[in-house]
């Protein structure tokens, strides 16, 4: 059995030589010939896997160590009998902390509280909805917009993304790129949504570029809107806007996503539905295959305020390591996806034991997501 694995799959070739011969490949662009004799095939989101890649092959699975699936022709996966499976929420975390990380830089550099802020949600699934549970866990109050959550009859209070323009100071976007139907998020934050932004307002997109019209954003950033913006995700990608780079706040190369863990969880999640898939089902524990964290204990005295979250916070992964980076290359081309494959080993902030001599301390940052413990430190 042959089985191609995208090369910037962590742990891929560990787990799926358990169930035949691996080829590991670059993703963008794919190497077809490679395709010839493969059983099945295992991206990430830079490969389009359509009719015209695999008509006439004989892959008969296909996964995708991603959270998103816009790259994935579904449909014609399923009209032609291939087997596929997704990794919903392997990076979820990942992205709540990067989130934090801007925001928290955001917050010192320009001088106010997150718990003064009301921060807009929009798409509350698997990021959205541990983002929320995060921002209120601290005090911050959320307004959450997913209509097709508020349609299925889900459970919360949702509003109507015209609610959350008008009332948010931070709006962020976590939506799947649909490019059209009920729940249409092509462009999204259109150039009439940026404009009606609150003055001073936030405004992230680490789910997929296209979801806010970057034409739009550059135009309003260009005729002097008070906005501060983080984007991870670009239109298109990789040969971002550099005039709209220049302009934001913090710009990444697609990272948000990216720690060791999220990146483990999407290779394990595709591994057990590819086992499953041919009738060997086997789960991975994920303990047994990550190393020990750079920063693995650390005491913490007295309460936790926002300088000393954001000092923590940075300790594990402070954002302007990613910005700096993608500044400097941008424009060169190749030198996007070189930055994301040759990334440097980023960890989650449940890595980070924290022993705390206050109670609320401790039981803040366990439901913030640290491995937190109260104990009197001598
Ligand atoms: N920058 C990065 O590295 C990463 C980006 N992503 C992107 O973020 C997206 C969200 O990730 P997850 O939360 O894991 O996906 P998810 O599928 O768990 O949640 C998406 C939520 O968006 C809602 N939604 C769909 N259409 C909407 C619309 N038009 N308006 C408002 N809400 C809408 C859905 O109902 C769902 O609750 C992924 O589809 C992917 O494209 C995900 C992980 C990493
Ligand atoms: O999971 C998703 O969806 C993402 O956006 C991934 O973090 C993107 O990473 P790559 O698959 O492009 O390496």
């Amino acid at each position: 059995m042959k089985i191609l694995v995208d090369e910037n799959m962590p742990y891929a070739r560990e787990l799926f030589s358990r169930l035949g011969e691996v080829k590991a490949v670059p993703g963008r662009p794919i190497p077809v010939a490679e395709l010839a004799g493969a059983d099945a095939l295992m991206v990430r989101s830079v490969t389009k896997v359509n009719e015209s890649l695999l008509a006439n092959q004989s892959i008969k699975f296909v996964g995708t160590a991603t959270a998103g699936t816009d790259h994935v022709d579904q449909a014609w996966l399923a009209q032609a009998g291939i087997g596929f499976s997704a990794a919903p929420g392997c990076n979820a975390i990942a992205v709540v902390e990067y989130v934090f990380s801007s925001l928290l830089y955001l917050a010192e550099r320009d001088g106010f509280t997150l718990t003064d802020r009301t921060v807009g949600i929009v798409g509350v699934g698997n990021v959205g909805g541990r983002l929320q549970k995060r921002l209120e866990a601290l005090g911050v109050r959320t307004l959450l917009c997913d209509p097709p959550r508020a349609d299925n009859g889900d459970e919360g209070d949702f509003r109507t993304l015209d609610e959350l323009v008008q009332e948010a100071d931070i709006l962020t976007f976590h939506t799947p790129l649909f490019k059209d139907g009920p729940y249409k998020s092509l462009h999204l934050a259109d150039e009439a949504l940026i404009r009606r932004l609150k003055p001073g307002a936030i405004l992230i997109n680490a789910c997929r570029g296209p979801v806010v019209d970057n034409a739009a954003l550059l135009k309003c950033l260009e005729a002097g809107q008070d906005l501060s913006v983080v984007l991870d995700v670009w239109e298109p990608e990789p040969d971002l806007n550099l005039a709209l780079l220049d302009k934001v706040d913090i710009g990444t190369s697609h990272i948000a996503g990216y720690t060791l863990e999220g990146k483990a969880r999407g290779t394990t999640q595709v591994f057990e539905a590819y086992s499953k898939f041919i009738g060997q089902a086997q789960q991975v524990a994920l303990d047994t295959l990550l190393p020990p964290p750079e920063f693995g204990r650390i005491t913490l005295h007295g309460k936790l305020c926002q300088p000393t979250l954001k000092r923590l916070v940075h300790l594990v992964y402070d954002v302007r390591r990613d910005d700096a980076p993608l500044r400097k290359v941008a424009g060169i081309p190749g030198e996007f996806d070189k930055l994301r494959k040759n990334y440097l080993e980023r960890r989650e902030w449940s890595s980070l034991y924290v022993q705390c001599d206050d109670a609320d301390a401790a039981t803040l940052l366990k439901k913030l997501g640290f491995n937190a413990v109260h104990h009197p430190i001598r």
